[in-house]
């Protein structure tokens, strides 16, 4: 199968090192600091969204300063990698999946550099055949075009698709992509795990690969109103 995975809050839990870089960029403005679960309730839209949702909670408004705050934002993204950890057993999960011949790919709305600088630092970046990432040029999640994308570049001899992802965009991404979603429950979420259209959920990347089985095997893959 073509199996797609969104990367913040899915692969790795990154909130330590964007908060870290949110509040760099707040301290230059002379903004107040930033606590983590703030930040992290700002991440899945990528920068420019969580750079706005900064300038809100310090009630200001101002679209030349939003495009300096992102360029800062940009400018420490890339080396922002040493709180970033991967979830438990992402990376034996990962050799599984591929050993099983799936081919894996990440999509994600944080910008490519950062995206596979993270994956490099962590020594996943060769299990994917392709990452693409929220500056694509494409509309980001949930749009579906980026994971349109992904799986075009894969080819569909790579066999059916499948995305995996932590949050409501996630879920509305694959749905309207028109392809099956596993949940990770343990990442950046806001809604009810039951309230998101999925075809599975787990909390522990081992559930996954037998979750993939029952997928591969799956004759109605796409649920079109949520699990409950
Ligand atoms: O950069 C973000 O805001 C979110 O990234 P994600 O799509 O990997 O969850
Ligand atoms: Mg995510």
């Amino acid at each position: 199968m073509r199996l797609v995975f969104d990367l913040d809050g899915t692969l790795i839990d990154s909130a330590p090192d964007i908060h870290a870089v949110a509040n760099e960029v707040a301290a230059a403005e002379g903004l107040d600091a930033f606590d983590l679960p703030t930040i992290r309730s700002f991440i899945g839209h990528g920068v420019p969204h969580l750079v706005g949702c900064m300038m809100t909670a310090r009630g200001i408004k101002d679209a030349a300063l939003a495009r300096h705050m992102n360029k800062a934002f940009l400018a420490r993204y890339e080396t922002a990698v040493g709180l970033t950890q991967p979830y438990p057993s992402v990376a034996a999960t990962l050799q599984t999946l591929s050993r099983a011949g799936h081919r894996l790919a990440v999509c994600t709305n944080k910008p490519l550099a950062p995206a596979r600088a993270v994956l490099t630092h962590l020594g996943l970046l060769d299990c994917f055949d392709q990452v693409i990432g929220g500056d694509s040029g494409l509309p980001r999640k949930p749009d579906p075009a980026t994971l349109g994308e992904v799986l075009a570049r894969m080819g569909e001899d790579a066999g059916a698709p499948a995305y995996i992802g932590d949050s409501e965009i996630d879920a509305a991404t694959a749905e309207s992509a028109g392809v099956p979603f596993l949940l990770f429950t343990e990442g950046y979420r806001k809604t009810l795990a039951a309230q998101l259209a999925q075809f599975a959920r787990f909390s522990d990347f081992r559930e996954l690969p037998a979750l993939i089985d029952r997928l591969a095997e799956a004759t109605e893959p796409y649920p079109s109103s949520p699990v409950r």
